[in-house]
């Protein structure tokens, strides 16, 4: 049998993402000790009765001398914290990599923590659920999912190859991204589409009490796809807005435009100029679904 990619991983927030990758580096024989850091007791006993990873603590004396490689599964908020956590403990020649859902403001605020001798490889799974916790977590999460890495420039190739054997070894299909490109393309992809998402549930909950159950009762499919996204979770979304503010700002600032283009042909009756939007919207669809399948 060929020896595993890394000796001791260390996730750094064993939630939802965080318990998905360890149950799948478990699964794949990728590493030979799993240890779990995070700040929440009842996430760590879960994550220990699960038997996701071997030993869970909130300490990162206990954790993170002995770690070959990090994964930061925490919301990006805490990037700065775990960073001035566990500088002092970093054995020579690890490597760190993240899952976080916003790069640039990663990168900022986890570099200076880190002494010389350290890899850190940003990473984000384009895979995940409106669940968390490690509960929440499963195996085949990022088989057949991309796994986007922005390696910053100079660091050790030697380290981004291991990150990138990580997530192939797991499923997934990398690509190599620079930053400020990723935050840019998450903007619309993902995070303006939650951000809809929680404004709409938000306008229905907010309406009269008699209008409120009503929606609740004959809610149509494209309303109950909207409550799916709206139902994540509130911390990690409030970071990834906070994180990745001019890029979702000016992604927001085009989309109301857009917004108040199509609400002028709905009261003017413009409706060939509606029928040419959704038939150039249908094609979008249709084209992600053949990318799919290709
Ligand atoms: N939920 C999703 O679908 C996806 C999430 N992501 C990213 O993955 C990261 C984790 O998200 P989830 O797994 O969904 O969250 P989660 O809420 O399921 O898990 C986060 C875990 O981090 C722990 N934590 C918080 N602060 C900490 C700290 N300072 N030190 C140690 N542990 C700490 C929490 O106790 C919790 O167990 C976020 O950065 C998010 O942007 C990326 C792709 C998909
Ligand atoms: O559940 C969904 O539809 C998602 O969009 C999951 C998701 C959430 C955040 C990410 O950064 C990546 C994927």
């Amino acid at each position: 049998m060929s020896s595993p990619l890394f000796k001791t991983v260390c996730f750094i927030g064993i939630g939802l993402i965080g318990s998905s990758l360890a149950r799948a580096v478990r699964k794949h024989g990728l590493a030979e000790k799993l240890i779990a850091l995070d700040i929440s007791e009842k996430a760590r006993t879960a994550a220990l009765a699960l038997s996701v990873v071997d030993q869970a603590t909130d300490d990162p004396a206990q954790a993170i001398p002995e770690a070959d490689l990090i994964v930061i599964g925490a919301p990006v908020g805490a990037t700065q914290a775990v960073g001035e956590a566990i500088g002092p403990y970093l054995k020579a020649g690890a490597i760190i990599t993240d899952v976080g859902s916003v790069k640039l403001a990663v990168i900022r605020d986890l570099m200076p923590s880190l002494p010389d001798g350290v890899t850190f490889v940003p990473g984000h799974p384009i895979a995940g659920t409106e669940h968390s916790g490690p509960e929440s977590g499963f195996a085949e999460l990022f088989e057949g999912r991309w796994q986007i890495l922005t390696p910053l420039p100079g660091s050790d190739q030697k380290a981004v190859d291991k990150v990138v054997a990580l997530w192939k070894g797991v499923g997934s299909e990398v690509e190599i991204m620079d930053p400020h490109h990723h935050d840019k393309v998450l903007a619309i992809t993902s995070h303006l589409p939650h951000l809809i998402a929680y404004t709409i549930v938000g306008t229905a909950n907010d309406l009269e009490g008699h209008m409120q159950q009503e929606v609740i009762k004959f809610s149509a499919s494209g309303f109950r796809d909207f409550t799916r996204i709206a139902a994540s979770d509130p911390i990690m979304w409030r970071d990834v807005f906070l994180n990745n503010r001019e890029a979702v700002l000016e992604v927001l600032q085009r989309f109301t435009e857009d917004l108040t283009a199509l609400q002028r042909s709905i009261r003017w009756g413009e409706g060939e100029v509606l029928q040419k939007r959704f038939t150039e919207t249908r094609a979008i669809r249709r084209a992600i679904i053949d990318a799919k399948q290709a």
